[in-house]
């Protein structure tokens, strides 16, 4: 047994990417966020001159206003008083605009981001998505990218803002006393030494934490969806502690990093205070010498905290910034996720509408890190027949029937429609004419008729139509007395996931679904739930007139049914052992005639 290839993309736990290819990825994902960046990036220029506002301020008016040589100056005091008022306010405006502004095109970005996250998922074919739990991958395109937007809201103009600010407080600093400028950044550039290492801690305790989020979020869908089996078997307790593990290592890993952020801060303060003390004793000296005025060390003080703020604050961003990669390495681990089962799209052959013929050559198939399961199927399925496939549980039935509806692709070989690669076809006209009605069709929350109406092809049908469309199928498939019955006729509610309806009638409206669809080619995974005796003449009845005329694949779980069928496939252990009617393949005396003498002697 040898597989070449394997089935279905891995998505990622995280991009690869560094930090800065990471953002830079980000936003060319979402070119949104770099809408009017300029004017943005020229408002917060302004809004941070303003910040230098007042310290100019208070050394002009120490300086030359109230410590004037010709004695105080009360007008030039007023004028200097004035004019610092109106920058301020026109700062403010700047600062206010420049959020306003940064808000409306992150917000764009990200929501552009969501939406594509969302469809390249909803693109990835099943077996991709089974590579990650659903929680998890919800989480991705919530949770994740609302780090994002936390970032870039907030920490991306405060790093703009703060890389500004200390730009201009040196220059100023420097041009008040060179000296002492010297002695603030001697203080402050061991400090940078030391955040360098300690950001790429923090990156990895933050990149862990999204993780956490994930795996969480994951486990508290699961026991969500799976409520009721938890109940039935009691295991409750068993489910909490596994949940309880998970919110405390998502605790564990914020802790973990908050620790080291915290670390990280306390360094800047402690830094920050100390040059404070430095910046007083050594500007005494100079001033006693003669080299600053009060004012100038009065300003250079009030320049020390524009200085310092953006440096203790820098741990504060550095934290959004992980985090926001993090999470944006994830969201691009989604995107970068390529997709196995590509939709040729416009380039795609139009399959012409007509009765369907299958043919599997030479087909393998291997699930992710698993062992090939279809070791070379061939089969012919000519138009028009209803051919059943049996066999052992395992065998590989239901892998048929996902390789005939392309859920997934042929790890070898190739399946046909009316000889055209399945690969081939474009995704559309793939639909219009092959449907596979599930063991278990999913209910929407909704009506019975809401529910029927997901098969109809024409999405711009008017509500009447729809309506009328739905009526005509429940008559044509015999099931008026059954919909009259139900307490708001087509109207009743199905509830979550139909569970308002029982099993039988969670069929009948996947049958009136498929009804509705007129496809070429039902394949069915027959329902193995037991249905009470009228129910189940129900559903045999709906099922012959659904199939009639048409080609079926249909994977039985009851031998009633091939013996109903034109054609029986027998699989085993994933290959095709028998094919032909049920008379010849009794007649045959292999696999298949002993399968059926089995259950003959047990239900009969
Ligand atoms: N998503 C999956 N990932 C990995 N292995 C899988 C997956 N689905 C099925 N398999 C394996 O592939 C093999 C064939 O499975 P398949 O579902 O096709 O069997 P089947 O004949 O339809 O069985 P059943 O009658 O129980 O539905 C089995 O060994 C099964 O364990």
């Amino acid at each position: 047994m040898s597989t070449t290839t394997q089935a279905g993309a891995r998505i990622a736990s995280a991009s690869s990417l560094g930090v800065l290819a990471t953002l830079r990825r980000g936003v060319q994902v979402s070119p949104e966020i770099l809408d009017g960046l300029w004017v943005t990036l020229a408002l917060a220029v302004a809004a941070a001159l303003g910040r230098v506002v007042v310290p100019i301020a208070v050394q002009q008016t120490i300086d030359t206003g109230i410590g004037a040589e010709s004695g105080p100056d009360a007008t030039r005091v007023a004028v200097l008083v004035s004019v610092a008022a109106v920058l301020l306010v026109g700062a403010g405006l700047c600062s206010a605009l420049v959020n306003v502004r940064l808000f409306r095109s992150t917000e764009a970005g990200l929501a552009s981001l969501r939406v594509r996250a969302f469809r390249h998922v909803h693109d990835l074919s099943t077996l991709t998505q089974g590579t990650e739990r659903r929680g998890a991958l919800v989480s991705r395109v919530t949770s994740d990218v609302d780090t994002i937007s936390l970032f870039v809201q907030w920490g991306g103009i405060m790093l703009l803002v703060s890389v500004l600010q200390i730009g201009v407080a040196t220059v100023l600093m420097a041009i008040y006393s060179w000296q002492l400028t010297i002695v603030v950044w001697a203080c402050f550039v061991p400090l940078f030494l030391v955040l360098r290492p300690a950001q790429r801690h923090v990156n990895q305790a933050y990149t862990d934490v999204r993780a956490r989020v994930g795996a969480m979020l994951g486990a508290i869908s699961e026991s969500v969806v799976g409520a009721e089996t938890i109940r039935a078997y009691g295991v409750g307790a068993r489910t909490a502690r596994r949940i309880d593990a998970a919110v405390d290592a998502t605790r564990g890993a914020m802790v973990r990093a908050q620790k080291l952020v915290a670390v990280v801060f306390s360094s800047g303060v402690l830094v920050a205070n100390l040059v404070l003390a430095v910046v007083v004793v050594l500007g005494s000296y100079l001033g006693v010498a003669g080299d600053i005025s009060v004012g100038q060390l009065l300003a250079f003080l009030f320049l020390v905290q524009l200085f310092t703020g953006p440096v203790q604050m820098a741990t504060e961003i550095l934290n959004e910034l992980q985090n926001a990669v993090a999470g944006w390495r994830r969201v691009l681990a989604v995107l970068e996720t390529p997709l196995d089962v590509v939709d040729p799209g416009a380039d795609g052959v139009v399959s012409p509408r007509g009765p369907a013929h299958v043919r599997l050559e030479r087909v393998r198939f291997a699930y992710p890190d698993g062992p090939e399961v279809l070791h070379g199927v061939d089969l012919d399925l000519p138009a028009r027949t209803s051919v059943a496939v049996v066999g052992a549980t395992g065998s590989g039935k239901t892998t048929i029937a996902k390789l005939v509806t392309r859920l997934m692709d042929p790890t070898g070989g190739r399946v046909l429609l009316d000889g055209v690669d399945l690969r081939e076809v474009r995704g559309s006209s793939l639909r219009e004419r092959v449907v596979l009605v599930p063991q278990e069709g999913f209910l929407f929350e909704g009506t019975v008729e809401e529910n029927a109406a997901y098969g109809l092809r024409d999405g711009s049908a008017s509500d009447d139509e729809r309506r009328a469309r739905v009526a005509a199928a429940v008559a044509r498939l015999g099931l008026t007395d059954w919909v009259a019955d139900l307490p708001d006729g087509a109207g009743t509610q199905v509830g979550q996931r139909g569970e308002s309806l029982s099993a039988g009638e969670r069929q009948l409206v996947a049958l009136l679904r498929a009804y509705l669809a007129e496809a070429d080619l039902l394949v069915l995974d027959e329902a193995t739930s037991a249905v009470d005796p009228a129910a189940e003449v129900r559903i045999a009845r709906a099922l012959a007139t659904l199939t009639a005329g048409r080609s079926t694949l249909t994977i039985a779980h009851r031998l009633s049914t091939a013996e109903a069928a034109d054609l029986v496939v027998v699989v085993d252990a994933g290959h095709v052992v028998e094919v032909g009617s049920h008379a010849e393949l009794v007649e045959a005396d292999g696999v298949y005639a002993h399968m059926h003498a089995a259950w003959v002697s047990q239900t009969r």
